[in-house]
């Protein structure tokens, strides 16, 4: 077992197109963000394993002895496809915490001491202390939960020696192999599981391998040759749980299965579209016609969105604020609430951008320009880790 300081960190995404049909097997295009999740992690001799979550002031301790005591119901799993049900179970037993549960500490706890303990059910439970800050805003849209699942797949597999830290000794920041990435992005699909309820994959892909992708049903298509794009993220502030508006959906398709399943159908070709739109603009000279199509194809999707019953009033306003500087929005992530992504053109005036974004802040938002494609979970020296950030991790 590795001892010592790990410090892993891994982006958040926006979606472009696909959110919710994505879970129903539709394509889904999503770019990783330049706001990123960090971790620290530190083996200790001290006999307990801690948690420190300052974004959601979480401080918890237990002792390894309590948690032994969980091990011997722990059924025998080869591959981390599905999730542990007795595990789960005994889990919320020992944590006092209700199957329908949404509270923000308890799903963080919960995917976290899952994943410790089945990566280290076969062997000595270690002592640690496990820091994570994140620089997403939490419950908003921005894969702040995939991002917080690929830290702590990254970093746990990391320390149980399954998948080798690939920092060297000379190295500021390192990336681990392909295979290595697979275990991890299936391990955070594990946290998601927990997190999510019915997650579709799109997330945890995005933190694990960043850039743009493509994904539809579990495959992963990363899109090397797509355009610069200038996104403005605003986010709404107003909170809500990808859990309960991904089984809002679900209960919609399930209810009029006739009527819902052509505006999935729709998302999936909005998405087709745009990435042949996308690609496209790279190999030949891009025209305004190209935004037109980009443009038109968020408004479509904004509106398949509210259908589907995971707009919000403060989304519409977004929409309605930018449309009225000429440029286009749509609810970005779960939706009802949370982040929504505004398209900017190449030749959009920065005066133009700030006083959008002004009025966006006059309705109580927050708004920034973004930019995309940062890249996947990382392992860091600590010296690799901004100051401010190095600070709170290693306050706790
Ligand atoms: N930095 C973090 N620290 C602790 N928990 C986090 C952090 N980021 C995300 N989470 C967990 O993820 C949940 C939010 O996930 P979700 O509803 O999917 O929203 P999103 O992924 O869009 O931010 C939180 O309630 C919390 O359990
Ligand atoms: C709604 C969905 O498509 C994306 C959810 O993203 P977020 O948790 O709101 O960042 C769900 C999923 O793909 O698992
Ligand atoms: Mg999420």
């Amino acid at each position: 077992m590795q001892v010592g300081d790990i410090y892993v960190s891994a982006p958040g995404k926006a979606i472009l197109h696909g959110e919710h049909a994505v879970v129903h097997g539709k394509v889904a295009l999503a770019v990783s963000l330049n706001l990123r999740t960090y971790l620290r992690l530190n083996t200790s001799n001290d006999g307990k394993v801690c948690i420190n979550l300052p974004n959601i002031d979480t401080f918890l301790s237990w002792d390894l002895s309590e948690l032994k005591k969980l091990i011997p119901y722990m059924s025998k799993r080869e591959e981390a496809k599905r999730l542990d049900a007795e595990l789960l179970r005994r889990l919320r037993e020992f944590l006092d915490i209700s199957n329908g549960s949404l509270d923000t500490c308890n799903m963080a706890i919960l995917a976290f001491l899952y994943i410790y303990l089945s990566l280290f059910r076969s062997s000595e439970l270690p002592s640690l202390k496990v820091s994570v800050w994140s620089e997403l805003p939490t419950g908003a849209g921005l894969g702040s939960s995939a991002a917080y699942s690929v830290c702590l797949a990254a970093a746990l597999l990391s320390v149980s020696g399954a998948t080798p830290a690939p920092l060297k000794e000379w190295d500021h920041t390192a990336r681990w192999c392909q295979e290595d990435l697979e275990l991890i992005n299936s391990w955070a699909f594990q946290g998601e599981m927990i997190i999510h309820g019915n997650p579709s994959g799109v997330d945890n892909a995005v933190g694990t391998w960043g850039g743009m992708l493509r994904f539809l049903a579990g495959k992963i298509i990363p899109l090397s040759r797509v355009p610069l794009l200038r996104i403005l993220l605003t986010n709404t502030k107003v909170p809500r749980s990808t859990k309960v508006l991904v089984a809002r959906v679900k209960d919609k398709i399930n209810k009029f299965p006739s009527i819902m399943t052509p505006v999935l159908d729709s998302v999936d070709a909005i998405s087709c579209t745009c990435e042949k739109v996308l690609s496209e603009m790279t190999s030949e000279p891009i025209t305004g016609e190209h935004y037109n199509i980009l443009e038109e194809l968020i408004d479509i999707n904004q509106h398949h969105l509210n259908v589907m019953g995971v707009g919000h009033p403060t989304l519409d306003t977004l929409c309605r604020v930018t449309l009225a500087k000429g440029l286009h929005s749509k609810l970005t992530g779960a939706g009802g609430g949370g982040c929504g992504i505004t398209l900017l053109r190449p030749e959009t005036d920065s005066s133009v951008v700030q006083t959008t974004a002004q009025d966006l802040k006059d309705c109580g938002f927050d708004c920034w320009e973004t930019s995309i494609g940062g890249p996947g979970v990382q392992q860091h020296s600590p010296l690799s880790v901004k100051e401010e950030v190095l600070e709170i991790l290693n306050g706790y």
